[in-house]
């Protein structure tokens, strides 16, 4: 006899369960059913079987330690109308993942990473000379901060200022994606696979909305994924290429593999890189300035702590990061309050598995809502403010929390966390140091406040606030700016 399925809301008639979710935020109705039907929620949408994880040790129990069994993605029937075929991220569990997975670890893994350092440090520079010049624009200098990361990290290749082509194109395409490939919508096309012949459906039908954002992903993917690396190539062959993922992993196959089967390969987790690390790294850093914004207290506790360890000659590096455990709190605290993945990525059992009793069926799509284990309240008691201290003790040294559940779970967590680590606390270190984040002021010098608001897509991040960002110094312009940037060690 089968186990019973988990508990989970009563299925709508012909729907599914697709009208009992709020789309806009997804993650707080799933937490929502948590609350009613426990840490294991069953529902369905359409014929997709979904089973969401309310809890950190379930998920750890079923992610991490059977990890042999729940390392698939689902089946999403959105990847490859969109060009996303590519990806490492979406990949089913086998031996092409294995191979892309052991590339990405070969250039990301601690080792590897430290590497990057000193670059992370020059892009930390450009971010800060940028919104010292324009703070109004603060979210692309943002956009080309953790883009210009990855484009070094993996072609050699260093963005330009403003509007750099490779990003411009590639932000297009990962806009498309992040709107239009997610779960959800990919269950009510996998239901009706008619619906994804909108390709040649005319324009009166409904969907063709998705029918032309498709075609225009897959152009655009198809540019983001050649490109870039012709650019290596071609540096390579003048002798100008600087070590990077790519011109690492094409010199160690050189005058081996002509098949062009290692290429491509190479070619495919390049592009994944950027499709993986810059709209989170970017994400988060936005998280991390609306919590400056609201929580005036932090904000000025880190930036004590800045000035009597660093002092105002130089800017922090490296060197400086353990003897800043504030910082480091701040860090966590920022994956936690809105974990840029709220719900993960999916995985996907092999097998049937039993857990607790209830059958956990091949193929469901298993949702980790990592936001509700970050708001679990036994856990983050009032995790609904800001507040850094909870990764500290009493003596004021950090916990055994890092908020791990941020990068995912088992054999599919992220690849790239220590890369990622690196950028986010070095932008946030520096920008502390050099900039006051505050909310904008009435006529009569009082604060105005709003409502925060967050994107809802793969990823999410605040939407638009009003915020003044000024210099910390009173008078401070680029001169003065490029003096402390030129005291500042960052070769460590
Ligand atoms: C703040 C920044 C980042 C966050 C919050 C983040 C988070 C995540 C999460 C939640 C997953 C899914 C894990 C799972 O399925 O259990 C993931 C996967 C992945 N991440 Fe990241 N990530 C970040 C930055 C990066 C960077 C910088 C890179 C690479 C340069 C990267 C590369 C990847 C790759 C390749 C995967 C897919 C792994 C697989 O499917 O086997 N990520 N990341």
């Amino acid at each position: 006899e089968r186990p019973p399925l988990p508990p989970g809301p009563p299925p709508l008639p012909i729907v599914g369960n697709v009208s009992g979710i709020d789309l806009g935020a997804p993650w707080l109705s799933y937490a929502k059913w948590g609350r009613l039907y426990g840490d294991l929620v069953y529902t369905r949408f359409f014929s997709q079987v979904i089973i969401i994880v309310n809890s950190e040790k379930v998920a750890k129990d079923l992610l991490d330690r059977r990890s042999h069994n729940y390392s698939d993605r689902p089946f999403l029937p959105t990847i490859a109308p969109f060009g996303l075929g590519f990806n490492t991220v979406l990949f089913r569990y086998g031996p092409l993942w294995r191979f892309h997975r052991r590339l990405f670890h070969q250039a990301l893994r601690p080792q590897a990473a430290l590497a990057y350092r000193p670059m992370q440090m020059q892009k930390g520079f450009q971010l800060l000379k940028g919104i010292l010049e324009t703070p109004e624009n603060y979210v692309d200098h943002l956009h080309l901060h953790s883009g210009s990361i990855i484009m070094s990290a993996v072609y050699n290749y260093e963005a330009e200022d403003g509007d750099d082509p490779f990003l411009r194109l590639i932000q297009r395409a990962v806009d498309i994606v992040i709107e239009d490939v997610r779960p959800e919508l990919s269950s009510i096309l996998g239901a009706f696979p008619i619906l994804l012949n909108v390709f040649n459906l005319p324009s009166w039908v409904p969907g063709i909305r998705l029918n032309k954002r498709a075609a225009e992903s897959r152009e655009c993917v198809r540019q983001w994924v050649e490109k870039p690396f012709q650019y290596t190539e071609e540096t390579m062959a003048a002798g100008t290429a600087t070590p990077s993922l790519v011109s690492n992993a094409l010199r160690k196959i050189e005058g081996e593999d002509q098949s062009g089967e290692v290429r491509q390969v190479i070619k495919d987790v390049a592009a994944t890189a950027f499709a993986a690390g810059a709209e989170t790294t970017n994400s988060t850093l936005r998280a991390f300035i609306l919590a400056m914004v609201l929580y005036p207290e932090v904000q000025e506790r880190a930036q004590k702590l800045i000035d009597s360890v660093v002092g105002s000659e130089r800017l922090p590096n490296f060197d400086d990061r353990s003897s800043m455990p504030y910082l480091e709190a701040i860090l966590r605290e920022t994956l936690r309050w809105h974990p840029t993945f709220p719900l993960s990525l999916p995985h996907a059992p092999v097998d049937d598995d039993i857990y607790n009793g209830y059958l956990i069926p091949k193929g469901a799509m298993i949702i980790p809502n990592v936001w509700a284990m970050s708001h679990d309240e036994s856990v983050y008691p009032n995790s609904h403010e800001f507040i850094p201290e909870r990764f500290l003790d009493s003596n004021g040294d950090l916990t055994d929390d890092t908020a791990q559940y941020a990068f995912g779970f088992g054999r599919r967590n992220c690849v790239g966390r220590y890369v990622a680590d690196a950028s986010l606390w070095s932008a946030i270190a520096l920008m502390l140091a050099t900039f006051k984040f505050a909310k904008v002021k009435d006529n009569d010098g009082n604060d105005i406040n709003f409502e925060v608001k967050w994107s809802a897509g793969i990823t999410s991040h605040p939407l638009p606030f009003p915020l003044t960002i000024t210099p910390r110094v009173p008078g401070m312009d680029a001169t003065m700016l490029d003096q402390l940037i030129s005291a500042t060690n960052c070769q460590i």
